[in-house]
């Protein structure tokens, strides 16, 4: 694949995350499973740890069942303590609760409310930051290989900015509040809260917003937005009978060295929440696609327009963009966002309909960017992309496994995974996203290189 520079600005010329699921700290990941059998929850043993897997944990052996344990890592000998599963369940969840030898790559978590049973918002605060994103690697490998057939050579997950902390990037957080009115954040997998007095990943205006040095008395949650547009956080509290405070919107800015971009959003929309991410993704997307003047392109899952600007300005007024999303408040701010491009067409509905709608009516499509939720784009986006036959899809994915199912349909109908980006846009936590680029092509012309990077 070819060594691209980046940034790369909108329009060709060199220059200079409802919010997306990525591990929203305290979001709501509660899914309490049947146990299956005699309860097997607090019961210890010592393990040999194994391989990470998508989702964070590491994968042991007990009793013949499979262990997905936290607070780990691969090759450690440890003391879990069963959380989930019974004698009857194929696999059990449990913590590390006691290492007894210890990882290289395992460090002191800079987080006092991070380990076994506390806060549930990030996964890796033990383990050294370039390690981390050496297990994301490991996992988008393995879920290209196994779900897509597609074996990928030297990736490397990048850091979005110089910093190495890997601390105070998360401009949304959505705090929880317990009955008395004290914030805080969900434990994993589970209603209950861990009180806390800061989030080292939250940018410090997201503290300095003195949300939690305040009694939220009526509500259940705090969503709190540092955006890059406003000097100050803005706070909406999340009342117990389902209402929430107003939302003001806010104003999130995206720039190259020559090109720059404003774009509104509601303040509990989605937008990127990682600071660097969005301007990132942007000049990625573009660069990959390289849109031509008078190209048509699609951006699929648009939100607010982010995509639909930079492609606006590469294929000029002569090309056309028709930008798509279902959320009827993105779709207002989209429209104003882009108003002052005419050959931008924003229109609500669900990527599948409106595509079959379009298509009906003659779409035409050079490049494509997808960016689609977590669950994925899905078999039927898929391949109604693959008869309209786009010289280049751009793929931005929060979920590797979710774009490896893609991808192995892409594959199927002709289109292959030729680069692939991958930013650790979610430090301390399993996340990661990845930037894929499919062209038409042969599927027997041999191996992938992600090396450049
Ligand atoms: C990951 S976000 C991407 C937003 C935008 N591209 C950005 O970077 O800011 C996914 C978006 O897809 C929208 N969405 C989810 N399912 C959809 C569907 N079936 N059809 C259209 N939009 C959908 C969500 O409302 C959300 O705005």
């Amino acid at each position: 694949m070819a060594e691209r520079e980046r940034p790369g600005r909108p329009g060709g010329q060199r220059a200079g995350g409802r919010r997306g699921g990525q591990g929203r700290p305290g979001g709501r990941a509660t899914r309490e499973r049947q146990v299956k059998g005699e309860p097997l929850v607090g019961q210890e043993a010592e393990v040999i740890v194994g391989n990470v897997a998508h989702g964070g944990f590491c994968v042991a052996r007990l009793d013949g069942r499979v262990v997905f344990v936290r607070h780990t890592l691969p090759g450690e000998r440890v003391r879990i303590r069963v959380t989930e599963g019974g004698t009857g369940d194929r696999f059990l969840r449990a913590d590390a609760v006691e290492v007894l030898e210890p990882s290289e790559h395992r460090v002191t978590p800079p987080c006092r409310w991070a380990g076994p049973g506390r806060c549930g918002g990030c996964d890796w605060q033990h383990v050294a930051l370039d390690h981390q994103r050496e297990l994301k690697a490991q996992v988008i490998a393995e879920q290209l290989d196994r779900l897509a057939g597609i074996e990928l050579e030297g990736l490397r997950v990048l850091p979005l900015t110089e910093d190495e902390t890997g601390l105070d990037w998360r401009t949304r957080v959505e705090f929880a509040v317990d009955a008395s009115g004290r914030p805080g954040l969900r434990r994993h997998r589970s209603h209950e809260i861990e009180p806390v007095d800061d989030c080292l990943i939250a940018t410090r205006p997201v503290i300095g917003s003195g949300v939690l040095a305040t009694t939220w008395e009526g509500c259940e949650g705090i969503d709190v937005i540092n955006a890059s547009g406003l000097e100050e956080a803005v706070q909406i509290p999340i009342h117990r009978d389902g209402t929430t405070g107003s939302d003001p919107g806010v104003l999130e800015t995206v720039g190259f060295e020559d090109w720059a971009h404003a774009f509104e959003v509601s303040a509990r929309g989605f937008w990127q929440v990682h600071p660097a991410a969005a301007t990132t993704f942007l000049g990625d997307v573009v660069e990959m696609l390289n849109p031509q003047e008078g190209e048509h392109a699609l951006d699929l899952y648009c939100g607010v327009g982010l995509f639909a600007a930079g492609l606006a300005d590469a294929v000029g007024e002569s090309g056309h963009v028709l930008a798509v999303e279902a959320d009827a408040a993105a779709v207002d701010h989209a429209l104003d966002n882009l108003e002052e491009h005419p050959h931008v067409e924003v229109r609500q509905g669900r990527v599948d309909h409106v595509l079959a709608q379009a298509a009906r009516g003659g779409l035409r499509a050079d490049v494509v960017v997808l960016d689609p939720p977590r669950s994925g784009a899905g078999r039927q986006v898929v391949e109604q992309l693959a008869q309209l036959g786009p010289r280049a899809i751009a793929y931005v994915a929060c979920d590797p496994s979710a774009l490896a199912r893609d991808l192995a349909v892409a594959e199927e109908l002709g289109y292959l995974l030729t680069d692939l980006v991958a930013y650790d846009a979610f430090p301390m936590t399993q996340h990661v996203e990845c930037i894929a680029l499919l062209e038409p092509g042969d599927p027997e012309d041999g191996t992938r290189d992600a090396g450049d990077r």
